[in-house]
């Protein structure tokens, strides 16, 4: 049990009808979770407004209203708390409640279009490695040291996020990495945190569904970083023009990473090869096992962080050259019919020309390039006719599918992607809205040193067609299919 006034420390009060002085047992934001004794905040979403629910929660016991608009009739015996931003309240009364977990860890959070999960995942897997307890949060798992639960989001809302720190500061974890998604950012999830670093890995195009304008993308993402504290640090990767937006007008330390331009910490890629990569950080020559330029930024993004939590930079090196990511990011399926074939989970249209231009450096060029891809249903949809044109402009045969359908109809999706198909590149492009026929077909077509790339769904194991989760592991279907196809 806490009390409200605790839970209340830090929140902007407009106005309090009632008492503050009452034990409370948990914190919902959804009227369909409420039980006896519990606070409600009605927070305003992108569906509905939470504050038309708050006769529900009530009638389901709860003690507590939190809230931006006072209801007209306030019941006796019931606490009504007027706050200008319910779900900034949202967060930073999670925090409360669970103890303030962040301030008891060292939390570095990563944003950015691409390469979050592969950072904090590199950074989790370092700090094992180090010898640490360490805590994840990323889009295809949460972890606390070897123990796995499940992600439902890339970001979880304020009270699972703060449910899981929570339990990492039980299990002693010191440091713990996570991913901020800009939905997240934009909705507060993060509210109240007490965050140690923060990261910037780029900004492409992405999620315009959500966000409307670019401009409004670029401030979401900022405002992780304007919200650091002086004790905080703040690095960024220069070679994106947004790099040093984000550092403005922020109290953190400033740090800098970049490939090709003047900063703190620099990298140089030596050799880039389906065999790993061979980078030249802080004059040592090291190999690392990840493929693909981008991840060049990742590594150094890790590594740079470590050694801003003061770890040896020797002892960095050598642990971040060990570590292999089996989690559909550039992840080659084993085969014996001679086939590179490479799931990767390439969803936006800077990821799918990193992966593709990655594969044009180090093919050979005798060899076919054939790519699956589909876009997500109810995402954003302008970038669909983009990615069409980036797979055509690079792969020898493209093979247009679904990706998660979710609400919409495969074939539209389809038929937007084929708007960015040029005249001249339709001959290559064959469209298949069965996923698994897709793959099949790439196979097939597919002979002896050919580079198959299938986008898009990279770790996940479902795929979402009407509401409905079906099993769907493009990493298990390649395998079948070059199995049934090059093994007769
Ligand atoms: C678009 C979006 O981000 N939606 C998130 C948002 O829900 P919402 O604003 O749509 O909520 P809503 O349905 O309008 O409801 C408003 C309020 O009324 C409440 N309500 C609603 C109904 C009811 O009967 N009673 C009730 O109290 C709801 O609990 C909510 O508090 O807040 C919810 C709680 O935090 C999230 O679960 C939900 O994520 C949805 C499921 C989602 O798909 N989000 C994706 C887009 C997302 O967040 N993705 C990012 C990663 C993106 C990336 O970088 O790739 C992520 O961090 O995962
Ligand atoms: N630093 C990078 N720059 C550009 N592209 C990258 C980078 N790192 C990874 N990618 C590409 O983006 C894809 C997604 O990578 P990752 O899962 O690490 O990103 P994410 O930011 O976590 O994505 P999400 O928004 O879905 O959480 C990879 O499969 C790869 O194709
Ligand atoms: N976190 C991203 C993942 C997209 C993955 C892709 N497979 C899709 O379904 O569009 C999102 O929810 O937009
Ligand atoms: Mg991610």
């Amino acid at each position: 049990m806490t009390q409200l006034k605790d839970i209340l420390y830090k929140v902007k009060l407009l106005s309090v009808h009632g008492a503050t002085d009452i034990d409370i047992n948990a914190i919902q934001f959804d009227s369909r979770k409420v039980e006896e004794g519990n606070i409600f905040i009605a927070v305003r979403g992108t569906q509905v407004d939470g504050h038309n629910f708050i006769d529900k929660a009530t009638a389901s016991g709860a003690k507590v209203i939190v809230c931006e608009d006072m209801p007209a009739e306030l019941n006796e015996g019931l606490t009504y708390i007027q706050t200008d931003n319910s779900a900034r309240a949202l967060g930073i009364m999670a925090s409360n409640f669970y103890g303030n977990p962040s301030s008891k860890l060292k939390l570095v959070a990563v944003t950015g279009t691409n390469g979050k999960t592969t950072t904090v995942t590199l950074l989790y897997k370092l700090f094992r490695e180090l010898g640490y307890n360490v805590g994840l949060l990323s889009t295809v798992q949460n972890q606390i040291n070897e123990s796995v639960i499940e992600a439902t989001h890339t970001t979880p809302d304020a009270i699972q996020l703060n449910q899981l720190l929570h339990k990492m500061v039980k299990a002693d974890c010191t440091v713990v990495f996570m991913e901020a998604s800009s939905h997240a950012i934009d909705q507060e999830r993060m509210a109240g945190l007490d965050i140690a670093g923060a990261v910037f890995t780029n900004l492409s195009h992405d999620h315009l569904d959500y966000h409307e304008t670019f401009d409004a993308y670029i401030k979401a993402k900022k405002k992780l970083f304007d919200g650091l504290s002086s004790e905080a640090f703040a690095l960024v990767n220069v070679d994106d023009k947004r790099g040093m937006v984000m550092l403005q007008n922020c109290k953190a330390d400033k740090y800098t990473y970049s490939l090709k331009s003047m900063a703190n910490y620099k990298a140089k890629v030596l050799t880039n090869s389906l065999q790993g990569l061979e980078l030249n950080i802080e004059g040592q020559d090291v190999w690392f096992k990840l493929i693909g330029y981008f991840n060049a930024y990742n590594l150094l993004a890790a590594y740079t962080v470590a050694t801003l939590l003061e770890e040896e930079s020797i002892e960095v090196l050598t642990a971040l050259s060990q570590i292999s990511l089996e989690n559909g990011r550039f992840e080659q399926v084993p085969n014996t019919a001679g086939i590179t074939a490479i799931v990767d989970y390439a969803h936006t249209p800077d990821a799918l020309e990193n992966v593709l231009k990655t594969i044009d450096n180090v093919r050979t060029g005798n060899e076919q390039v054939l790519t699956v891809v589909g876009c997500g249903g109810n995402r954003d949809t302008t970038k669909r006719p983009i990615m069409a044109e980036i797979a055509c402009k690079l792969s020898d045969r493209v093979i247009l599918t679904s990706d998660n359908p979710r609400n919409e109809d495969p074939d539209q999706i389809i038929a937007d992607m084929e708007k960015g198909v040029s005249v001249s590149q339709v001959r290559k492009v064959t469209k298949l809205s069965d996923r698994k026929e897709a793959i099949k077909l790439a196979c097939s077509f597919a002979q002896s040193g050919d580079i198959i790339l299938v986008a898009g769904k990279g770790h996940e194991t479902y795929q979402e067609i009407k509401g409905v989760k079906h099993h769907f592991d493009d990493k298990e279907v390649v395998n079948e299919m070059l199995n049934l196809i090059h093994n007769r």
